[in-house]
């Protein structure tokens, strides 16, 4: 087996006893039964992930910003210039990015992956430099990638999960050691790669069978005439590798007609996570269409995602409702980096501490609902 087909196989679903644990455990909690609405959902699958209730506190997290280019960059589907996409990695390094700053106010550490950046990178500090290809090639003219090239960025996104998991880790951006001695709990998923939107629109339609004009949105904020490209462009696309309606191709193959290498690695980070039991925080649009991808190589892989925003891209919305998430921040984020998933971690973390946290009522000799009154 490689390390794809041997990752899947060792993704089980959700352990229903520590979730049934879960359940009655919140039940006894001194507040009204539900009160913590959707954090208690988030709750139980965390111990249903773990295996126990309560489950281990999801710290330290760690996020890993894959960056890649887009040959469909070329098309004209967004007004940035490509180079913005190492520059971007340059300032994520340097500190100064708003992932930086996010990351700084919830505790959790930074790495960036070149998964695929179109430029020469330096070694740095909280670089991992793991190019699979200078960027892929144009969507419309041909496959994005070969099946190697998906492969490895699949199986590169696998390793950064066990990386960051274990004890080995490297420590993030400033080069600080693990905050705990141990690898990261809880893993985020960060991208940067202009035109990465477009690739988005193309997966989440390939996997959702919905329309381009329904999933396409506007990135970085483009006019309407960049839109109705991008919209004939993302059909173009589909049309060209047969997957405009209805398909039977393999997620693999799917990915390498019109994905890019974030969303592969992404998808290997997801399966990474799941199969290491951790909880693993989804990001935005580009994090949404590789989770996809993640849930069409093993179903089970869903259960240690936790949809981290709802960001303003029509496809995002279509593939968290495709994947029933429930996004937990819905602040109209439209940026990516793995900011979204960065703003959920209190919540997530918030979610397992009171399971660990929070008295009973028989421990605390707080009175229960009488029964016998409305
Ligand atoms: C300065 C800058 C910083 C960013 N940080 C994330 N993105 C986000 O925007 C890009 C995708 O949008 P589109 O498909 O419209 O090109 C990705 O790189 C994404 O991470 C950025 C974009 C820019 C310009
Ligand atoms: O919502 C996102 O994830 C997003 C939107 C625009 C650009 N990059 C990412």
């Amino acid at each position: 087996m490689n390390l794809i087909e041997e990752t899947v196989a060792s993704i089980a679903p959700l352990d229903e006893t520590a979730m049934r644990d879960a359940r009655d455990l919140q039940a006894r909690l001194t507040k009204p039964p539900g009160s913590l609405g959707v954090l208690e959902e988030v709750s139980v699958r965390l111990a249903g992930l773990a295996g126990q209730c309560p489950p281990p506190l999801p710290e330290p997290a760690a996020v890993a910003v894959f960056a890649a280019d887009h040959g469909v960059h070329a098309q004209g589907v967004t007004p940035w210039p490509q180079e913005v996409t190492a520059q971007m990695v340059a300032n994520f390094l340097a500190g100064g990015a708003v992932i930086n700053a996010f990351a700084a106010q919830v505790g959790a550490d930074v790495t960036v992956v070149d998964i695929g950046v179109a430029a020469e990178l330096e070694e740095a500090p909280g670089l991992l430099r793991r190019k699979v290809a200078p960027g892929t090639a144009d969507m419309t003219a041909g496959p994005a990638m070969t099946a190697e090239q998906v492969r490895r960025a699949v199986e590169t996104g696998i390793e950064v999960a066990r990386d960051l998991h274990g004890q080995g880790a490297p420590g993030g951006v400033g080069g600080r050691p693990p905050s705990n001695g141990q690898g990261a709990r809880c893993l985020l998923t960060g991208d940067m790669g202009i035109a990465n939107t477009t690739a988005s629109a193309a997966l989440i339609a390939a996997f959702t069978g919905l329309p381009p004009e329904r999933v396409t949105g506007r990135g970085t904020g483009i006019d309407d005439a960049t839109h109705a490209r991008k919209v004939e462009v993302v059909r173009a696309a589909l049309d060209r590798h047969g997957l405009l309606e209805g398909h039977d191709r393999a997620p693999m193959e799917v990915l390498a007609a019109v994905g890019g290498l974030e969303h592969a690695a992404i998808a290997g980070f997801v399966l990474g996570a799941a199969a290491l039991r951790v909880p693993v925080v989804l990001d935005g649009v580009i994090a949404g269409a590789a989770a996809l991808a993640a849930a069409a190589l093993c179903p089970d892989a869903l259960g240690a995602c936790v949809a981290g925003h709802r960001s303003a891209e029509p496809g995002h919305g279509a593939a968290v409702e495709s994947l029933r998430l429930r996004p937990l921040v819905d602040l109209e984020l439209r940026l990516g980096e793995g900011t979204g998933a960065l703003l959920a971690l209190p919540l997530v973390q918030s979610a397992a501490r009171v399971l660990h946290e929070v008295a009973t009522f028989d421990s605390a000799g707080v009175s229960e609902k009488d029964a016998g009154r409305p």
